[in-house]
C-alpha cells in the first residue's frame, strides 16, 4: 500500500538490525540440536576408545605375568600383527578425525539463513544490562545470582559471562570500578568446572589489570605473582603484565618494560567507541542527560477539554514534557477495552506477516524485527470513539492522516534516533507529518521510553497514556527539534499505537506562517 512504501523511505524507519531476539532463540535451538548429535557421535568414538585401551591393557597384563608367552605364541604373534595393521590405524584415525561432515553440512543448511551476531550487538545488550542493573540498583551478584525482585530464570550466570560484561568496561575509565565488581563475580565463579583453560587466563589478566587501573596495584601484583608462579605454559604474557604492574606500583616509566617483549604478548585490544550518531539518545535514555529543574518548574499539568464537546464530560489530563516544540503526555487517554482490541486486532496480523514471506523467503529480509509494525485500518465501529477522541486531542483534521501503526518491542528492542517528518516533503501528496500522537500501550517494567535527544526529554510508557508532539514548524519546515527514538526495552515488553498526521487540510486548524523560523 501507499502508506508503506513511504514509510520506508522515512531515515532511521530502516532498523537498525533485521535479527531478532526470537531469530537468536531458533539459532540457540539449532546449535543445540547439533551440538546433541555432536555428543552422540563422540560418545560413539570415546566408547570405542575406551573399550579398545580396556581390551589390549588386559591382554598386555596377560602377557607380563607369562612373559615367554609371546615369543612362543603364533596366536600372540598373530594378534599384535592384526593390531598393527588394522586396529592401531583405525584407533588413530578415530582419535585424531574430530570432523563430522555430515552433521555439520545439514547444520550449516538449517542455520544460513541467519546472520551471527557481532560483536557490536553484544556490546549493545552488555550496555542494556548494565543501564538495567542502574536502574534497579542491583549489585553485580544479585543479577549473576539471579537474586532479585522478578527474577525469572533460574540459570545464574558463568564465570565467563560476568566477565564478558566486565570486558565491556574494563577500558572506560569512568567504570573501571564496575568493571571490577564483575570481574570479582567472575572471579567468584572461577572454580566451576566449566570453562576452559584459556578462558580462565584471559580473566586473570582482565583482573590484575583492572585491579591496578583502580588503585589496587598492590593486590594486582600479588595477584599476578601468584598467578604467574602457577601458570608456566603461558607464564611470559603474565610475567610481562607483572613486570608492568610492579613497575606501576614503583612509579617507574613502563617503557622499560617494552625492551623485552614481543608486540603480540601485550597487545591489548582497545574497544570501538559507542556509536556517535545515537550518543546523545542514549544518554537521554540512560538519565544522564536532564532538564535543568528551573525549566521543569515552568511545565505545567492540566485539566482540558482542548476546545472539543468530546472531552467536557471527561476532561483530559495534560502534562506538559516541552513547551516548544509542544510535548505533552495525557494520562488515562485510552480505557482498558480500547488498548485490548488495540492489541488484539493487531496480535494475529503481525504474526501474518512473518509467515507470508514463504519457505523459499529468507527470513532476514523482514522489516519487523526490532520492533515488530502493522498499520491497522481502523474504520470500524470498534474504534470509532477512540478515532474521534484522537482527532480532537490534536485539534487537527483527520482527512490526511494515516492508519494507526501498531508497534511491538522485545526486550532489547529500541528505535534508533529519527524524524518522524520525511526529508522529501515534496513528493508527499498530503504534506507532511505535522503532527504524532503515540499511544502506550502497556507499562513496560524497565526502559521503553520515548526520548527527544534535543530536549532531553524522556517519556515514559504507561498503560493507556497519550504522547503528542509536533514535528513540523508552522512554517511546514521539520523542527529539527523533534528528533527522537525509543530507548531499549530492558525488561519486558512494549506495545504502542501510533497516529500521524499531515500538513494538507490543516489550514484553518493550524494557520501557517511564511516565516520559516516560527
Ligand atoms: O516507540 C517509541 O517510543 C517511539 C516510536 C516512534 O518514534 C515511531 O514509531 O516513529
Ligand atoms: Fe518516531
Amino acid at each position: 500500500s501507499e502508506v508503506k512504501d513511504v514509510d520506508e523511505t522515512l531515515p532511521g524507519k530502516k532498523k537498525a538490525r533485521e535479527m531478532s531476539i526470537r531469530d537468536y532463540q531458533q539459532m540457540d535451538l539449532l546449535a543445540l540440536e547439533y551440538l546433541g548429535y555432536a555428543v552422540q557421535i563422540f560418545e560413539g568414538k570415546l566408547k570405542f576408545m575406551k573399550f579398545f585401551r580396556k581390551h589390549y591393557l588386559v591382554e598386555e597384563s596377560a602377557l607380563k605375568l607369562d612373559p615367554y608367552r609371546f615369543t612362543s605364541d603364533v596366536i600372540q604373534h598373530f594378534k599384535i600383527m592384526k593390531r598393527f595393521v588394522h586396529d592401531w590405524d583405525e584407533m588413530f584415525k578415530v582419535v585424531k578425525d574430530n570432523q563430522i561432515p555430515d552433521l555439520d553440512k545439514q547444520y550449516e543448511k538449517k542455520v544460513k539463513k541467519y546472520d551471527w551476531p557481532s560483536d557490536e550487538r553484544l556490546r549493545e545488550v552488555v550496555e542494556n544490562y548494565l543501564d538495567f542493573q542502574k536502574k534497579k540498583k542491583l549489585s553485580a551478584k544479585a543479577l549473576a545470582d539471579q537474586k532479585f525482585a522478578g527474577a525469572k530464570h533460574e540459570t545464574k550466570l558463568r564465570s565467563s559471562d560476568c566477565h564478558a560484561i566486565a570486558a565491556h568496561l574494563i577500558y572506560d575509565p569512568k567504570r573501571q570500578s564496575l568493571a571490577l565488581e564483575w570481574l570479582k563475580e567472575a572471579y567468584a565463579r572461577f572454580h566451576e568446572k566449566n570453562e576452559t583453560e584459556r578462558y580462565k587466563q584471559d580473566l586473570l589478566l582482565d583482573l590484575a589489570f583492572t585491579l591496578s587501573e583502580t588503585g589496587h596495584t598492590k593486590e594486582a601484583v600479588d595477584f599476578a605473582e601468584n598467578f604467574t608462579r602457577t601458570n608456566l605454559k603461558n607464564g611470559y604474557i603474565y610475567v610481562d603484565m607483572h613486570k608492568y604492574l610492579k613497575a606501576r606500583l614503583e612509579n617507574r616509566p613502563v617503557q622499560d618494560l617494552k625492551e623485552n617483549t614481543t608486540p603480540e604478548d601485550t597487545t591489548l585490544d582497545l574497544p570501538l567507541l559507542p556509536d556517535l550518531r545515537h550518543w546523545h539518545l542514549a544518554d537521554v535514555c540512560k538519565g544522564n542527560a536532564r532538564l535543568p529543574p528551573s525549566y521543569v518548574a515552568k511545565l505545567k499539568c492540566r485539566y482540558t477539554i482542548n476546545d472539543s464537546p468530546l472531552f467536557v464530560l471527561s476532561p483530559l489530563r495534560e502534562e506538559e514534557l516541552y513547551l516548544d516544540p509542544k510535548v505533552s503526555i495525557y494520562r488515562n487517554f485510552l480505557t482498558d477495552g480500547e488498548v485490548d482490541s488495540l492489541i488484539d486486532s493487531a496480535y494475529g496480523r503481525m504474526n501474518d506477516a512473518k509467515i507470508r514471506q514463504g519457505p523459499s523467503e529468507s527470513n532476514r529480509s523482514t522489516d519487523y524485527r526490532q520492533s515488530k509494525v502493522f498499520f491497522l485500518d481502523g474504520r470500524t465501529p470498534k474504534f470509532e470513539r477512540f478515532l474521534k477522541r484522537t482527532d480532537a486531542l490534536t485539534g487537527l483534521g483527520n482527512e490526511t492522516a494515516e492508519h494507526v501503526q501498531l508497534s511491538y518491542y522485545d526486550a532489547g528492542g529500541w528505535y534508533t534516533s529519527h524524524y518522524d517528518a520525511f526529508p522529501n516533503d515534496f513528493e508527499l501528496r498530503n504534506g507532511n507529518r505535522i503532527a504524532t500522537v503515540l499511544f502506550y500501550l502497556n507499562d513496560v517494567k524497565v526502559g521503553g521510553e520515548t526520548a527527544f535527544y534535543h530536549l532531553n526529554v524522556a517519556a515514559e510508557p504507561e498503560k493507556g497514556s497519550a504522547l503528542v508532539w509536533f514535528n513540523l514548524k508552522r512554517s511546514g519546515l521539520t523542527n529539527m527539534l523533534s528528533g527522537h527514538g525509543a530507548c531499549p526495552v530492558l525488561y519486558g515488553h512494549k506495545w504502542i499505537a501510533t497516529r500521524w498526521f499531515h500538513h494538507r487540510g490543516q489550514m484553518l486548524k493550524r494557520p501557517c506562517t511564511l516565516n520559516k523560523y516560527e
